[in-house]
């Protein structure tokens, strides 16, 4: 089954083409990768699958629906944590995973959330001074508050120390394991190596190859993922 189908996806800022004919499909339960070089368009992509940014052509369903024209209702069903996700500096983690509940018309259990992973000390916590590594452990919980079907993480694991990486690694993979289906939008190919079962590497607003890491590097005939990227994509940025 898939849960998410886009189809010749654009979308232009003024003059520029940050999306040119995109087409990929995400199955249910699984991690999908997409990487590619700054400015290849992969955050447009998140953001107009997940009905924050209005799409000028192409089709898209998330969960059956549009996300542009629907995304009151699939807002209520995926979880989106995007690049610089910021929240005000005094909130409490606490405050801050009942008022992403509030949001949501059958919020999963925050408390119980909060446990899962890790965050019930930091409960008092402001957000202010936590590390990065528990940052980001908020906002994958903030992500999954509403109990949703499908996750879209922009960059999560950029600025983390290796320590706190190969945590979120694992957080990841416990969504995979709980039947999410993840979106990762990532600058690491060992990250992707070792998380997605499938990844898009997109380069001036086009899908340049898509596979598994295996699949990747074979096609690049490369001795690693990362290989296989830089041959694909040049190794520049745009
Ligand atoms: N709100 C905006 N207004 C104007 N141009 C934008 C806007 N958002 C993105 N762009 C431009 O669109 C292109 C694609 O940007 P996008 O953020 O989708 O790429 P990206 O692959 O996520 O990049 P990065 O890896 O740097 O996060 C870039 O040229 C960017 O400068």
């Amino acid at each position: 089954m898939k849960v998410i189908e886009i189809d010749g996806l654009s979308k232009s800022y003024k003059n520029r083409k940050a999306v040119d004919g995109i087409s990929l499909t995400v199955a249910k339960g699984e991690i999908f990768g997409i990487a590619g070089p700054n400015g290849a368009g992969k955050t447009t992509i998140v953001e107009c699958a997940s009905g924050l940014r209005r799409r000028d052509g192409g089709t898209l369903r998330v969960l059956g629906l549009d996300p542009w024209n629907d995304r009151r209702a699939l807002l209520q069903r995926i979880g989106v944590q995007l690049q610089e996700a910021a929240l005000p500096d005094a909130i409490k983690v606490g405050e801050a995973l009942r008022m992403y509940a509030s949001f949501y018309d059958r919020p999963a259990d925050w408390r119980k959330l909060m446990d899962e992973w890790g965050l019930a000390d930091k409960e008092r916590a402001g957000f202010a001074g936590l590390s990065g590594g528990w940052k980001q452990r908020l906002f994958i919980a903030l992500a999954l508050v509403g109990d949703p079907e499908v996750v879209f993480l922009d960059e999560l694991t950029t600025g983390l120390d290796p320590s706190a990486r190969r945590m979120t690694w694992g957080l990841i993979r416990d969504m995979r394991d709980r039947g999410i289906s993840v979106v990762l939008v990532t600058h690491f190919m060992d990250e992707a190596e070792a998380l997605c079962d499938r990844i898009a590497i997109v380069g001036e607003g086009r899908v340049i190859a898509e596979g598994s890491p295996r699949e990747l590097t074979a096609a690049g005939k490369s001795a690693s993922l990362e290989d296989a990227y830089f041959a694909l994509t040049g190794g520049g940025t745009e």
